[in-house]
């Protein structure tokens, strides 16, 4: 039996009269990819930020890793990797200097060049976080979330905007974390992404949870409702024409 490293228990949330998350309750298990998935304004980024403890919540309970959140919320910051908001990159810092001074703010000591090689970014070690592509800006807030050693890390739609292969690099490297044990919690609204890469997921609409299980059981379930697909004509999509004329590996961004 895997260990419960995250329990979510009938958590509220409400911004005044307006009801964002209406007692959602479920686990994530240590090493797992977990999805929440959702349309825009369903709660997920609510429900994280309040598991990040960077949001209140109205009512529920939250245990971290064995910590309450109402307890031990600085225990709790100490064991997560949240991703900054881009504005919080100082402007005038190379990527070496603000992995340093990251790693100053969480006492921790870390090795710049051995983290940016783990995200494909040495070349740019020199080079201001403005200066980056869309996919290398998301390779390095990734690496940021993982300097002070967590337990578990927070992905807020990592891949939104990018191009069909920086996705993929990015699923490449967000498995690589999980592989050394890292659990990953992560939202999107891509659900071939969901599909090949959360072991399960949680389908969150107007602040409940609506589904939770894993993408082949939800489809299973689905197609045993009687549901068939339209059937595809073509053996290929336009996607796979992109992905044959432009390369499958990681190329500069
Ligand atoms: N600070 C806030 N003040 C008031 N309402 C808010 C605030 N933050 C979020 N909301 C509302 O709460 C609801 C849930 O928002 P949330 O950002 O959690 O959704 P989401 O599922 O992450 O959406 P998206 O996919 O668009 O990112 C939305 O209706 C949103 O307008």
């Amino acid at each position: 039996m895997q260990k419960t490293i995250i329990t979510v228990q009938d958590l509220y949330k409400n911004y005044g009269n307006f009801e964002a998350v209406k007692g959602i309750s479920f686990d994530v298990k240590e090493g797992e990819i977990f999805g929440l998935l959702g349309p825009n304004g369903a709660g997920k980024s609510t429900t994280l930020e309040i598991i990040e403890t960077l949001r209140d919540k109205a009512s529920g309970k939250i245990t971290v890793d064995g910590l309450d959140l109402d307890i031990s919320p600085n225990e709790i910051k100490k064991i997560i990797g949240v991703q900054l908001q881009t504005s919080g990159y100082y402007p005038g810092l190379n990527l070496v200097e603000l992995i340093h001074l990251f790693a100053g703010l969480y006492n921790e000591h870390v090795d710049p060049m051995q983290l940016l090689d783990s995200v494909n970014l040495r070349d740019k070690a020199k080079n201001k976080f403005k200066e980056l592509s869309g996919g290398q800006k998301q390779r390095f807030s990734i690496a940021t979330t993982l300097i002070n050693k967590p337990k578990i890390i927070f992905l807020d739609e990592p891949t939104t905007g990018l191009d069909p292969q920086a996705r993929r690099n990015l699923w490449d490297l967000i498995r690589d974390i999980r592989s050394k044990g890292t659990t990953v919690i992560i939202t999107t609204h891509y659900m071939d992404e969901a599909e090949v890469l959360c072991d399960r997921v949680a389908i969150i609409d107007s602040g409940k949870i609506i589904a939770l299980s894993t993408p082949d059981q939800l489809i299973d379930d689905l197609v045993a409702t009687g549901f068939e697909r339209p059937k595809e004509v073509k053996q290929a999509n336009l996607e796979d024409v992109f992905i044959h004329l432009t390369g499958k590996h990681l190329r500069e961004e």
